[in-house]
């Protein structure tokens, strides 16, 4: 359904380019959930405006069922069936005007069954009345989940989300996973966030992101049980649902530059990271790191 090839992408500004996503590869096949794992600032904002076709690629493709998102001819179609939730785009509900006014905006009301609105809304914890408030009067968890309601009523084949579950209370949280694993019966589903948790219950792959690179991929229970990278173990030992062993922080600064993106903080650092490093795949398990699986033969 949705490939990822090769992917580098940024930002101009002042007419300089910064190039945030490097070499990025990656898919979503029908019916999955796949996640992207990643700090703040790793990337995940601008890998879900690259794959929505937002920010142009430098370097590398986007395709949707074999076309390039980015061709005129194919981009409309992908837009139509594609439906992406930004981060921040509960904000851009209008203030003064009700829910059914918002949703009018958007789509012609007569083209909906009102009562599977209604059960759309409800299946998101947002009751009847809610339809007749104003943007301002909701909390900012509920003018979220309006949103996402408002996005999943086109019934989209691929649903983008950029971090869906900040601001939400875990209530909130867990009916939206809930409502993923419902939407994944009907479309795929590509979801970003840092919330370990959320990810690692509703996923059925995650890649994990840090400084613009993947450095890992695979089964949520593959990367659960045994993850190849030192950033994902580190990362896993933070979580207490995830964690067997005790939290630790080492503070690294080696101030090395090329190579690994995780050279800087990487307490397993050797010579070597300094090279350029293959992504390789063992047993649908990706990582980008060449002292796997010494480094975690140093931990046994
Ligand atoms: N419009 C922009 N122009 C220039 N640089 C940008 C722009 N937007 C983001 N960046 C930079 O790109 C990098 C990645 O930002 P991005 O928003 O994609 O990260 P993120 O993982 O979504 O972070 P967060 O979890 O905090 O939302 C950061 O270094 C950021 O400063």
């Amino acid at each position: 359904m949705l490939q990822v090839n090769n992917l580098h992408s940024g930002y101009y500004s002042d007419k300089k380019y910064t190039e945030i996503l490097k070499n990025i590869n990656m898919h979503v096949a029908d019916h999955e959930i796949v996640g992207v794992l990643g700090a703040n600032g790793s990337g995940k904002t601008t890998l879900m405006k690259s794959i929505m076709g937002d920010i142009y690629a430098s370097e590398g493709d986007v395709l949707y069922n074999g076309k390039s998102i980015y061709r005129k001819e194919n981009y409309g179609k992908y837009r139509r069936v594609a439906i992406y939730v930004k981060q921040d785009s509960f904000n851009s509900l209008k203030p003064l005007k009700t829910v059914n006014f918002q949703i009018g905006k958007l789509y012609d009301w007569k083209s909906f069954d009102k009562e599977y609105v209604r059960l759309l809304f409800k299946e998101l914890n947002l009751d009847p009345e809610i339809f007749n408030m104003k943007a301002i009067q909701l909390s900012d968890g509920m003018r979220h989940r309006v949103v996402i309601a408002m996005a999943l009523l086109t019934n989209p084949e691929l649903l983008v989300l950029d971090e869906p579950t900040t601001g939400l209370d875990s209530i909130s949280t867990y009916n939206l996973l809930i409502m993923l694993k419902t939407i994944k019966k009907k479309a795929s589903v590509l979801f970003s966030s840092n919330d370990v948790n959320a990810l690692f219950q509703v996923c059925d792959r995650v890649y994990i992101l840090y400084g613009g690179e993947i450095i890992e991929d695979g089964e949520y229970s593959s990367i659960l049980d045994g993850p190849f990278h030192p950033y994902t173990d580190t990362l896993l030992k933070y979580v207490p649902l995830y964690s067997n062993r005790n939290r630790e922080y080492i503070e690294i600064n080696n101030k090395k530059y090329g190579g690994c993106v995780f050279i800087n903080n990487c307490r397993y650092w050797t010579k070597e990271c300094e090279s350029q490093i293959e992504y390789r795949t063992i047993n649908n398990h990706g990582v980008r790191c060449i002292n796997y699986p010494g480094w975690k033969n140093d931990t046994a």
